[in-house]
């Protein structure tokens, strides 16, 4: 991959070398972007499309919603169980929503038809206008119990509109799969809530005891341990046959540099002074090694999906700004470059020119051990960046969104010419020639 630099001179190169190339391929011709259609993007209000367009935001917000709940639910609780100050009043709190928002759509249901059974005499399975009734049948039992753990979707079954509601449905349909091992592989308890009412019959909707009682056949260990495949099945990360393990920061092994003891992405020796490595601290200006560290939250709200053309990427279940600093690019700090799919040269965070490069620390091999970010696929139209910074105590490498990503979008870096030059490698991004530029 391509070595990191510092942010401005990348961007002038990146615009250098583009500009090289538009005149290389097309002399004489503007690069070409796809029109935008302006009816299409802001369609005339109160209109059919534009209505679809407000309900289809409002549903992904609802889905995107439930991805976030269910994550803070699943932290709260081990916080909780950790005894962590306040955390139990509110973990009981958000329980107590759930359990409570499942006893009343039973309950509602189940008087409605009781007082239907009383009126006519005999049980109708069609309560109209039920949308618990609706959920269940078209989507079970587990999903509904996963997704009540939703504000938003405990809100939207209740008070979205039908449009919405409808699209609500037709996204949930879409990612069972992915909200379910979201849940499962963050151990979320969802029979404790449906659990006390396998007992008895609920007319006109499914058993819920046969998906009580069936388990997700997949081990629960890192969230980042398992891809979804393209037939929709689930597959563990491996490079050459090897499960590729989350590790949260980067590794120095001393032994793989011969005994130096010093990693050499660190600002301070061990007896405290200065090793001359990074600038000031990104986050708090300090210009000497200080403790901060990056507070993102990022890595919980990607999934491992498997794409065609390029294989795992990550796809994003939440919306990202443009500037957000997602993650560290993380891996075994080695003195060589090792092979060549996944590492990332370390430079130090110095502003780089032709004739004074910056220097170069280690590199990053996440071959075996690394994050979600070694799964980002190459675009020659990226939405993110690799980037130097010095935060904290060292220098590091960041992921950051360079345009506003969308949610369900699959991530993209760039790699850099070199990777598709000295690979025997097509780049398959869908915007380039193959060649790896645009
Ligand atoms: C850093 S790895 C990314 C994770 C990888 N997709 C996987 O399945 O483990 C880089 C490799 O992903 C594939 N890849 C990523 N982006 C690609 C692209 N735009 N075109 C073709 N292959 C790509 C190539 O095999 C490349 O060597």
């Amino acid at each position: 991959m391509a070595q990191t630099r510092n942010n401005t001179t990348k961007k002038a190169k990146a615009f250098k070398t583009n500009k090289q190339i538009a005149n290389r391929k097309a002399p004489g011709k503007a690069a070409s972007r796809p029109k935008v259609d302006m009816n299409k993007l802001f369609p005339p209000w109160g209109s059919e499309e534009a209505l679809n367009q407000t309900a289809n935001k409002l549903a992904t917000d609802i889905i995107l919603a439930v991805y976030h709940d269910i994550n803070t639910y699943c932290h709260i609780e081990r916080l909780a169980g950790e005894n962590f100050y306040n955390c139990q009043g509110m973990f009981v709190n958000m329980r107590t929503f759930t359990e409570g928002f499942i006893e009343r759509e039973i309950g509602n249901y189940m008087a409605c038809v009781e007082s239907f059974k009383a009126e006519h005499g005999e049980f109708q399975p069609v309560t109209p206008n039920s949308r618990f009734l609706e959920f269940v049948s078209a989507l079970g039992w587990k999903i509904f119990a996963i997704c009540a753990h939703a504000e938003a979707f405990r809100r939207g079954i209740k008070e979205a509109d039908d449009r919405t509601w409808r699209f609500l449905i037709h996204k949930i349909q879409e990612n069972t799969l992915s909200i379910e091992l979201y849940a499962h592989s963050r151990t979320l308890k969802w029979r404790n809530m449906i659990w006390i009412h396998q007992g008895y019959p609920i007319p006109g909707l499914p058993d819920m005891k046969p998906e009580i009682e069936t388990y997700m056949q997949w081990k629960v260990d890192h969230p980042h341990h398992t891809v979804i495949t393209l037939d929709g099945k689930l597959k563990e990360p491996t490079y050459q046959g090897k499960l590729q393990k989350h590790i949260g920061e980067s590794i120095y092994d001393p032994k793989k540099w011969g005994g130096l003891k010093q990693d050499p992405t660190l600002r301070h020796l061990a007896d405290g002074s200065s090793s001359n490595v990074g600038r000031i601290c990104h986050m708090c200006g300090n210009p000497a090694s200080c403790d901060c560290r990056l507070a993102s939250r990022a890595g919980e709200l990607v999934e491992l999906r498997e794409y065609p053309e390029t294989g795992t990427g990550i796809r994003v279940l939440t919306r990202f700004n443009r500037g957000d600093i997602l993650d560290l690019f993380v891996g075994e700090l080695l003195p060589d470059c090792v092979e060549d799919v996944y590492p990332l040269s370390q430079c130090d965070d110095e502003p780089y020119t032709k004739s004074n490069p910056a220097r170069p620390l280690a590199t990053i091999c996440p071959h075996e051990f690394g994050n979600w970010t070694r799964y980002i696929s190459h675009s020659c139209r990226p939405s993110t960046a690799f980037v130097t910074r010095t935060i904290g105590n060292r220098v590091v490498c960041t992921v950051e969104a360079i345009r506003d990503i969308m949610p369900f979008e699959e991530l993209t870096v760039s790699y850099g010419d070199k990777y598709w030059q000295r690979k025997d490698l097509k780049c398959r991004c869908g915007h380039c020639d193959g060649s790896g530029t645009e």
